[in-house]
């Protein structure tokens, strides 16, 4: 479980975070929602460790990462899918997923096959380049790039972001996969509300650098929800 406590962050004078509280749990899907410059990817590079908090604490299966370097989150199993995909665009599909070895043991430096089911499209592409492929292709790659780490938290910031619908359809259903391995928990970022909403089991709102809507699938206030991201 990732814990996320009162976390304050600065970018010199300005705060782009006040007091955020959130929790992820391994089999659930929550949601980070909110416009354009509320906050998301600040929280998002925080939890991941790229950028420094000035207040609060992050845990991450009982123990305290406010301090630990972005690598060894990711060796903890904390995986990132970050917004634009970054992927090398001149290293082939087999070697951006091979990036994905770092955090790993030699033993465990293999691709595991439900990528593959998941995206076939990377198995078709295995040996072009990287920066040959669609977005949609290219955000196939990064979430399959994170999957190779074995993540136990996988954070997506903004999957569905330019993409077309049949492959937005695809990341929706590899999000269902991971979730009902149980194992991982799941922090989607987004804009595309009825995707969230379609996958959420969590949310949270944020404005202005803070949470100001929060709750379960159910129990959420669904109206507060489209207000907040209304434009
Ligand atoms: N590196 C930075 N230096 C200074 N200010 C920053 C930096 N990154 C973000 N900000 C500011 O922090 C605030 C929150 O930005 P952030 O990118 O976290 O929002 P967001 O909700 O993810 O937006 P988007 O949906 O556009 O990605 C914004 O006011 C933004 O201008």
């Amino acid at each position: 479980m990732l814990e996320v406590k009162n976390v304050d962050l600065h970018y010199g004078a300005a705060q782009a975070l006040r007091d955020v509280s959130v929790v992820v749990e391994p089999g659930k899907v929550t949601c980070v929602l909110g416009r354009n410059g509320v906050g998301k990817t600040s929280l998002m590079r925080a939890i991941i460790g790229h950028q420094p908090i000035s207040g609060g604490e992050i845990l991450w299966e009982g123990r305290d990462i406010t301090r630990m370097p972005p690598f060894e989150r990711a060796r903890r199993g904390i995986a990132y899918v970050p917004q634009g995909r970054e992927i090398f665009p001149l290293l082939t599909v087999k070697e951006n997923l091979e990036t994905g070895f770092a955090p790993l043991k030699r033993a465990d430096r293999t691709i595991p096959d439900d990528i593959f089911s998941l995206f076939p499209v990377l198995k078709d592409m295995l040996g072009r380049r990287g920066g040959d492929l669609s977005g949609g292709q290219q955000q196939q790659l990064a979430i399959g790039r994170a999957l190779v780490t074995r993540p136990r938290l996988i954070v997506l910031d903004e999957p569905t972001e330019g993409i077309q619908p049949s492959i937005i359809k695809d990341i929706g259903r590899a999000i269902d996969y991971l979730r009902s391995k149980g194992d991982i928990g799941i922090l989607l970022v987004e804009q595309y509300l009825d995707f969230a909403e379609a996958l959420g089991d969590r949310f949270y709102v944020m404005e202005r650098g803070r949470v100001v809507v929060e709750g379960l699938k159910g129990e959420v206030d669904r109206d507060a929800l489209h207000r907040s991201m209304a434009i």
